[in-house]
């Protein structure tokens, strides 16, 4: 089992790249099966989530090329032989859903293991099986997979009853060759969102209104292959956002989307960091002390779940008494009890943490629960005093691309250790 060694308490600065958004290139690849052609998708992340979601494509009969350090992925759907996904394929990975819709969608059938992804809550599917039927398939859980098959799909009003990102992409991903039109209401607005639907659409699709209140899927008889850049991941940008602002740093993160992170910016701002946006980039410093705030966690635009563990991180070294409010999902403070190992001081009630900051934060052994817990022990421990050794990384390699070499690049004193490897082999004190 690898593991992270940080010694801490030095500010970060310097610039870092942010590499091409994950929960938009999960939701990109099963869709290019649509396409029944070949699909050329730049800017993909290397992270795990990728690598074992491409596994099970290939085992699908897709044709996998890769250029440009693996950023590039080729891929081939002309001669797809089966439409069933095990189990063994996608155990560890939330975004198997999608290969579910995009399966439907362009072969009127699938089975697909139910999902495995981040333990931070419940995450049932109600809402993909509903639009899947609403659609006109039939929809069977058996032995732990999901059958979906229909004689036709055709177009319906679908209404959310929660704005979710998994379940607004695969009803996309259904309707796109459905007869007639469906009208998504309610939809998730994440970046991702509009990026799925902009793909598809450079495959041919008919799909107006992702990002606001109603998408319009327009029924085609056809879809192509295409030429594709996938967006930059915001929740990446975040996390080194917070990771210079929780160090006292100055860091400048690049290849970003400043409109996607009006939120944490905001944040960023009302707790005195200092904050320079440029066209795609946005420089975060140290200003003024830290202020206690407020922050709760809403579907986009408002401030994202999967950065409320970094910002918690930040919240423990501010000044004064601070409130997280975790909104989406019912799981997901389970880090903060390895935060309090670390010197901060948290009490969770229900879906709220009660941070009383002020303190300093002191390295201790920890481990990830899940990804960006994991992303937040990481920034806790550049931040503390002392070394922080983290265990349970494959978590972080989910989600992060080169976290660590990133990390470096900023200054960081931060190492990856395997089995094979000492501590003492870094020389840290
Ligand atoms: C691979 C991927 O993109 N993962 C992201 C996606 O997860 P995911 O797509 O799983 O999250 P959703 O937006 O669907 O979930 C939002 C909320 O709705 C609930 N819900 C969802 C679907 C459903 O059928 N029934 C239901 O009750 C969930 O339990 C949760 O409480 O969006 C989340 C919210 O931004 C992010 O934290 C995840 O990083
Ligand atoms: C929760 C996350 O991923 P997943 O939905 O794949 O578990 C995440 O990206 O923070």
């Amino acid at each position: 089992m690898n593991q992270f060694l940080i010694k801490g308490g030095k500010p970060l600065s310097g610039e870092v790249a942010v590499s091409g958004a994950k929960n938009a290139a999960l939701g990109i690849l099963p869709a290019a099966l649509l396409s029944r052609d070949i699909c050329r998708i730049e800017n993909v992340p290397c992270v795990n989530d990728i690598t074992v979601l491409l596994e099970a494509m290939e085992d699908l009969g897709v044709k996998i090329k890769f250029e440009d350090n693996n950023h590039t992925v080729i891929m081939d759907c002309r001669n797809i032989k089966k439409l069933t996904v095990d189990y063994e394929h996608i155990k560890k990975i939330r975004a198997s859903y999608y290969l579910l819709g995009a399966l439907l969608g362009a072969y009127n059938k699938s089975e697909v293991a139910l999902p495995g992804g981040c333990n931070i809550g419940s995450r049932p599917i109600d809402q993909h099986i509903k639009g899947f039927e609403a659609l006109g398939a039939v929809v069977d859980i058996e032995h732990g997979m999901i059958k979906v098959k229909a004689h036709s799909l055709v177009g319906v009003t679908i209404y959310l009853d929660m704005a979710s990102v998994g379940a607004t992409i695969n009803i996309m991903m259904a309707a796109v060759m459905a007869e007639g039109v469906t009208h998504i209401e309610n939809p998730a607005k994440e970046p991702h969102i509009v990026d799925v639907a902009n793909f598809l659409n450079s495959m041919g699709a008919n799909i107006k209104g992702a990002g606001t209140d109603v998408i319009k899927v327009t029924g085609v008889k056809k879809m192509h292959g295409t030429e594709y850049m996938i967006i930059p991941d915001q929740i990446e940008a975040g996390t080194y956002m917070v990771a210079s602002a929780i160090t006292g740093g100055d860091v400048t993160v690049t290849n970003l989307i400043p409109k996607h992170m009006e939120a944490v910016v905001a944040k960023l701002n009302e707790m005195g960091v200092g904050v320079e946006e440029f066209d795609d980039a946005i420089r975060v410093y140290k200003k003024d002390n830290l202020k206690n705030i407020q922050v709760k966690t809403l579907p986009y635009p408002g401030f994202p779940t999967d950065m409320q563990p970094q910002f918690t991180a930040l919240l423990a070294v501010a000044e004064g008494m601070s409130i997280m409010t975790e909104s989406i999902f019912e799981n997901r403070f389970t880090y903060t009890s390895d935060l309090s190992r670390m010197g901060a001081s948290i009490k969770v009630e229900g879906n709220t943490a009660i941070v009383s900051g002020g303190g300093e934060l002191t390295g201790a052994e920890v481990s990830a629960p899940d990804l960006r817990a994991g992303a937040a022990l990481v920034l806790a421990g550049l931040a503390a005093k002392g070394e922080t050794l983290i265990n349970n990384i494959h978590y972080i390699d989910r989600g992060y691309e080169h976290f660590e070499d990133k990390l470096r690049g900023l200054g960081g004193e931060i190492y990856r250790i395997s089995e094979n490897t000492s501590k003492e082999a870094f020389k840290v004190v």
